[in-house]
């Protein structure tokens, strides 16, 4: 393919309801968008970086101001291009994976598009429909989580997690296990909230039997992970601290993690989150979809990437309507638990041109 432009196109998506983490509390995504116009189709991306870099060190301004700078100018080196070349044409480019990984979808979906290849077949699925949890915020009482999570369960979502952080821990995990019993599949999410010396608090939770604990630690902290690991009855599953193929790897002949959760922005793509799947398989470690509050255009893609075999545990691929009132695509409902595989070529979904239109604040065409 000839790539003969990106658009980049910043969309503003208010929340159904404020989600509060161990950093920070997002009421409105601030989502950069990618549309890659090619001379055979046109395909989308979308930047799973944040307004404000409290979940890694990337934030969506700096992704829009590295894409424009560095990353859309070097693909046009290319005279044909197709979506295997766009990372290693990026590499000279220190990190930024949120940013290489959005350039990266947007190539691959007009690819196939082209092609008209889905993206789950690309990618080796081997599943029509993928079961769905939800992710929990932080609430203001165990009240108010108690009712978040029965609405759940109501809406038919296969398991939960709760979002911890110290003070908030413990007694939510009792106060939801002795409300909905000991059958729901019930995780924590740490966001690095906790230190080594909290081992000892954290055992604490041991008596739930939860599914995981996940990125209790630093993201750069994968030998204290490891010793936790080694005081846990707990199995502990990471996030932050994975960013590649390699590091999944690491941590696993290290001891840091029993389970991953594969995000594909955090690790630079969707091609390279099909590594990290086929590592993890082969050292027989389980991995789910993580989220990041993405639009249906990521969600059409993550839920594709949750039908490889190697996914099998629930993951936050949960329907449009957790996150928006409006999707700018037609919205994911869950049903029965499930969400549907997209089958049409590419990611399967495109935006809806009014609903785009109505949250979109601005547009930048970098010609190539
Ligand atoms: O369902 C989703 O898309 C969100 C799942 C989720 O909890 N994501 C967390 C995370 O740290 O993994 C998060 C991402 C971005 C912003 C806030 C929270």
């Amino acid at each position: 393919m000839k790539l003969t432009g990106v658009e980049l196109r910043r969309v503003r998506m208010p929340l159904v309801a404020p989600f509060r983490t161990s950093f920070g509390v997002e009421t409105t995504r601030d989502v950069l968008l990618l549309r890659a116009v090619t001379d055979e189709a046109e395909g989308w991306g979308e930047c799973v970086a944040l307004t404000d870099p409290l979940y890694s060190s990337e934030y969506v301004d700096g992704a829009a101001d590295v894409l424009r700078r560095y990353l859309v100018p070097a693909l046009a080196a290319h005279e044909r291009l197709d979506a295997n070349m766009v990372v290693p044409a990026l590499h000279r480019f220190k990190g930024h994976r949120m940013a290489k990984a959005a350039l990266e979808m947007a190539v691959l979906d007009a690819e196939l598009r082209a092609a008209g290849r889905p993206l789950a077949r690309e990618l080796g699925a081997v599943r029509e429909r993928v079961p769905c949890g939800v992710s929990v915020g932080i609430m203001g009482s165990v009240g108010e989580l108690l009712d978040a999570v029965d609405g759940y369960l109501e809406a038919g979502y296969v398991r939960i997690k709760l979002k911890i952080q110290p003070g908030w821990d413990v007694e939510p995990v009792r106060a939801v296990r002795e409300r909905f019993g000991d059958d729901v599949l019930l995780q924590v999410d740490a966001n690095t909230a906790y230190t080594l010396a909290d081992a000892r608090h954290l055992a604490r939770l041991d008596p739930f039997g939860l599914l995981l604990i996940e990125q209790p630690l630093d993201e750069e902290d994968v030998l204290g992970h490891a010793e936790l690991a080694r005081t846990l009855a707990t199995p502990i599953c990471l996030d932050e601290s994975i960013t590649s193929a390699k590091s999944a790897a690491d941590a696993i002949r290290l001891g840091a993690c029993s389970i991953v959760n594969i995000k594909p922005g955090r690790v630079g793509g969707y091609l390279e989150a099909r590594r990290v799947h086929d590592v993890c398989a082969a050292h027989g470690v389980p991995v789910w979809a993580g989220g990041m509050l993405e639009t249906g255009l990521g969600r059409a893609a993550n839920v594709a990437l949750a039908a490889l075999p190697g996914f099998t545990l629930p993951g936050d691929t949960s329907a449009s309507d957790r996150y928006y009132r409006t999707d700018i695509t037609p919205p994911f409902v869950l049903e029965d638990g499930h969400l549907p595989v997209p089958t049409a070529p590419g990611l399967g979904v495109e935006p809806l041109p009014d609903a785009l239109a109505a949250v979109t604040t601005g547009t930048d065409w970098l010609p190539l």
